[in-house]
């Protein structure tokens, strides 16, 4: 089986996310997104949720979709999750494995640890973040022709959410309603989450 895994921090997860991952199971060979939430984030520190809550969330979030699932190796984990350790694990199990990333972490991804090795072994889904598609085209043409890797563009229709913005609303007690899944806004209220 051919999957796609969709690494993030969720924090929380969005409508964004899960549109992308829609995007890709319309629109790529795969046939199952996986949503792997990361423990201990490599690059973010502050504001970060408990990693049980972020799995929870997305697990609300796609609960009623077959052909989403989720994993909790990295929220396993004690060290860093770096994404060439999920990788060769994912690989271990399914015939090929794909990595799912916005068009913001083109220009992150290599200054990933190990991440030739990344770039060399697995190839990545793009959804563009930003607009300007023909910069996002150029930057996978340099990738892909550098680590001779297959980096596939899925054109979806740019949604300017981001979790940063979510948690400002909260802490400005405005209404997150319609930018998560409904399941995810009763459980941060629950929860209190990201009041300050
Ligand atoms: N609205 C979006 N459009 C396209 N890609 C997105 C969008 N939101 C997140 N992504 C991508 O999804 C992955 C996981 O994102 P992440 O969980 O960090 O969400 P985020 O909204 O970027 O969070 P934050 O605002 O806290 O940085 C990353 O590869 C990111 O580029
Ligand atoms: O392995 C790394 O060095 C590495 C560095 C930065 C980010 N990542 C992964 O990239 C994915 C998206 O990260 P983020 O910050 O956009 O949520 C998530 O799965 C992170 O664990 C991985």
């Amino acid at each position: 089986m051919k999957v796609a895994l969709f690494g993030g921090t969720f924090n929380p997860i969005h409508i964004g996310h899960l549109i992308m991952a829609q995007y890709v199971l319309n629109f790529s060979q795969v046939q199952k997104v996986i949503f792997v939430p990361n423990g201990h984030p490599p690059h973010k520190v502050e504001d970060v949720a408990d990693a049980f809550d972020r799995f929870e969330m997305v697990k609300l979030s796609i609960e009623d979709n077959p052909y989403f699932d989720i994993s909790d190796f990295e929220i396993k984990k004690s060290n860093p999750s770096w994404t060439i350790d999920t990788l060769e694990y994912f690989s271990s199990i399914y015939e090929r494995v794909y990595f799912i990333i916005g068009s913001d972490n083109l220009s992150e991804i290599v200054k990933w640890y190990k991440a030739e090795e990344i770039l060399k072994r697995y190839p990545l889904i793009v959804l563009p973040r930003e607009r300007n598609l023909c910069a996002i085209k150029k930057e996978i043409e340099k990738l892909s022709s550098k680590y001779a890797q297959d980096i596939t563009l899925i054109q979806m229709p740019i949604i300017d959410i981001s979790s940063t913005e979510i948690r400002k609303l909260i802490r400005q007690n405005k209404s997150i309603r319609y930018m998560v899944h409904p399941k995810v806004e009763e459980y941060i209220k629950r929860k209190g989450l990201y009041k300050r």
